[in-house]
């Protein structure tokens, strides 16, 4: 038997590209198809007109759950599977009580006011095939097709657009939530739930039921004209990245979108894209469908640009807005190391990406193991002050690259206004009153550069996260945290947060916000095990 499993784990292991690629990709294919005839049934018999009705169910399951005994009563959360959840982290849903908050329409677009109102299930990927034949997109899309317009109000999310509008809560506009004891309460950062409206951002619904959110659009065109600047030198890189997003002075002409990917420490790719019609036979002959399932992945094409020396290109808008979707940035190469060959993508292309849903959905607890001590997935908002010494840590502790950096505006809205901290005086930009961080996105296999043999997970993360404390960063909580309870309240303000969670109802009603993030497992006793074999 030990045999039998030691010859099948090393064939998943050794042969894994090829068992991804006979097994995950078909039936991830396959799950996908079923998760979106599902979704098809479910949106032909739902309409927006019976949103308010939807709502009122809610409501009365909410009431239902106050009415039970004190001592039956388990804090609430959504019904949605964790598994289909974009997050590194496993919640166990089964500590909670489950209300179906099962909202999946596009409420209303106002092209006047220039917004969308939706239902919190609507994907990234719906909202986006929607909004852009119209001549819009939403002012912070996301490149991952499957998030949530509501997880990511609730959470965080940041695009190539936030060094212009900041992170995706500054593009919302309005909130209708229901309270722990099922009262409807529209928010917005005007009326007398302002309170609440600061708080929203980053609480994971901790604080409420999320059932409809108005968001800010901007008109687009139907191209990008993307440009690629190569640049050598740390020093060189870091300077055109604050110039180009505007850190330096607020009045500069920045481009539309913003992306840098670093390859090395030294050497980095600079995409600069303004939306563009496309009118001439010289630009009709630079258009390039980048997400077309032939193509070579996104960040493949752009490294190409280090030895062709700069380049310029004029991408449709949607192949653009989920350019990064079909490798899930660097994320399937870890999977299926032959993925971007040509004869791959041309035979089995269309099958990727492994759809995350179908990765988190058959995850054992040994692949769990696998991904949180030998993986890394972070995001991280970090003040533009501390660019290269971030790039420089990342670096020594994680080994690998590519790294993302998107510039963001993180706005100083005054004190004591949400899970935010007010950026430090020298992390603002002049005379504006917001300062331009960054995410600093690292994903993949540690130790992959320089082969550095071991990699103590909690160790690293928490040197890391050390660094985002000193320097009033932030890290991205569908992520795996290492904080302890009174470390992530130095990274959080969280004083408006337990404010807003007595007024609004929400203590005993939803999780803590640190309960809730926590990675499921033990971060404290993996710790100590490492601690052991050393
Ligand atoms: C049935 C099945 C299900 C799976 N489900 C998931 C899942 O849910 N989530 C998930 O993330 N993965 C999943 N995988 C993918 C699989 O676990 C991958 O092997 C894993 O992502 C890579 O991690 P690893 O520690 O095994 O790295 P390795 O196999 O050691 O390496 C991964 C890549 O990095 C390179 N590399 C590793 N170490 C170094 C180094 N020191 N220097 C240079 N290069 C290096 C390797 O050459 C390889 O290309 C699944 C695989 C199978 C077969
Ligand atoms: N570029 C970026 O910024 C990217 C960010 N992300 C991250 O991915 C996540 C979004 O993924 P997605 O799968 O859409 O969202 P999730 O299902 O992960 O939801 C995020 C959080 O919001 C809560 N939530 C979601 N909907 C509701 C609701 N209607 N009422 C109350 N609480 C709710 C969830 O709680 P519950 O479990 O109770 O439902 C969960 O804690 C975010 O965490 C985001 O930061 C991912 C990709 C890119
Ligand atoms: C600000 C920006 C650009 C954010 C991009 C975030 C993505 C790279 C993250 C979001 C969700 C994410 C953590 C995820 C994964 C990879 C990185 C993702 C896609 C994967 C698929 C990695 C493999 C894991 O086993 C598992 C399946 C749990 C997760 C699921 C979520």
């Amino acid at each position: 038997m030990a045999g039998k499993t030691s010859w099948f784990v090393r064939l998943l292991e050794e042969y894994r590209g090829w068992v991804i690629l006979f097994f995950c990709l078909p039936a991830s294919f396959v799950f996908d198809l079923c998760l979106k005839a599902s979704n098809w049934i479910r949106r032909s018999t739902s309409s927006p007109q019976l949103h308010d009705k939807r709502v009122r169910k809610i409501q009365d399951e909410v009431r239902e759950w106050n009415e039970q005994p004190e001592s039956a009563k388990q804090p609430m959360c959504t019904s949605r599977p964790n598994w289909l959840s974009l997050s590194t982290t496993f919640f166990q849903k089964s500590k909670c009580h489950k209300i179906g908050v099962m909202l999946f329409d596009i409420l209303k677009l106002d092209e006047e006011k220039m917004t969308v109102k939706v239902e919190p299930l609507v994907s990234v990927g719906e909202i986006t095939s929607y909004l852009v034949p119209k001549g819009y997109t939403l002012a912070v899309t996301l490149e991952i097709a499957d998030a949530t317009c509501g997880g990511l109000a609730l959470a965080v999310g940041m695009t190539t657009y936030s060094h212009k509008v900041g992170l995706y809560q500054e593009s919302v506009v309005s909130y209708d939530i229901i309270l722990g004891n099922g009262d409807l309460v529209h928010v917005t950062k005007d009326n007398e739930h302002k309170d609440l409206f600061y708080c929203l951002p980053w609480s994971h619904g901790t604080l409420g039921f999320l059932v409809a959110v108005e968001l800010k659009i901007v008109p687009v065109k139907p191209f990008v004209h993307l440009k690629y600047i190569p640049v050598n030198g740390q020093n060189n890189y870091c300077n055109e990245i604050r110039k180009l997003s505007g850190a330096l002075d607020k009045d500069a002409d920045t481009p539309d979108y913003l992306e840098t990917m670093v390859f090395s420490k030294n050497e980095a790719v600079i995409l600069v894209g303004n939306f563009s019609d496309v009118t001439t036979d010289e630009q009709r002959n630079k258009i390039n469908h980048v997400s077309k399932w032939y193509k070579p992945w996104f960040y493949k094409h752009v490294e190409t640009f280090l030895r062709r020396g700069g380049g310029e290109e004029f991408i449709p808008l949607q192949d653009y807005l989920l350019r990064h979707n079909r490798s899930i940035f660097w994320v399937v190469e870890a999977m299926i190391p032959f993925g971007n060959h040509p004869m791959f993508r041309y035979l089995f292309g269309w099958l990727n990406p492994p759809k995350p849903a179908f990765l988190k959905f058959t995850t054992t607890p040994g692949v769990r193991a696998m991904t949180f001590t030998k993986q890394v997935f972070q995001d991280i908002v970090l003040p533009m002050t501390v660019l290269e010494k971030s790039i420089n840590l990342a670096e020594e502790l994680f080994d690998t690259y590519p790294i993302l950096i998107y510039p963001c505006r993180i706005y100083n809205h005054g004190d004591n206004k949400g899970q935010l901290r007010q950026p430090r005086a020298d992390q603002m930009c002049p005379d504006a009153n917001y300062g331009m961080f960054y995410d600093l996105g690292v994903y993949g296999v540690p130790g992959k550069v320089k082969r550095k043999e071991s990699y103590n997970v909690v160790e690293t993360m928490r040197t890391m996260e050390q660094f985002i404390r000193d320097n009033g960063g932030y890290s991205f909580l569908y992520a795996d945290i290492f904080m302890t309870r009174e470390e992530f309240e130095v990274m959080f303000d969280l004083t408006l947060y337990r404010q807003c969670r007595k007024t609004y109802k929400a203590d005993g009603a939803f999780p803590d916000l640190y309960d809730k993030i926590r990675p499921e497992i033990d971060v404290f006793k993996v710790g100590k095990k490492y601690a052991e074999k050393s």
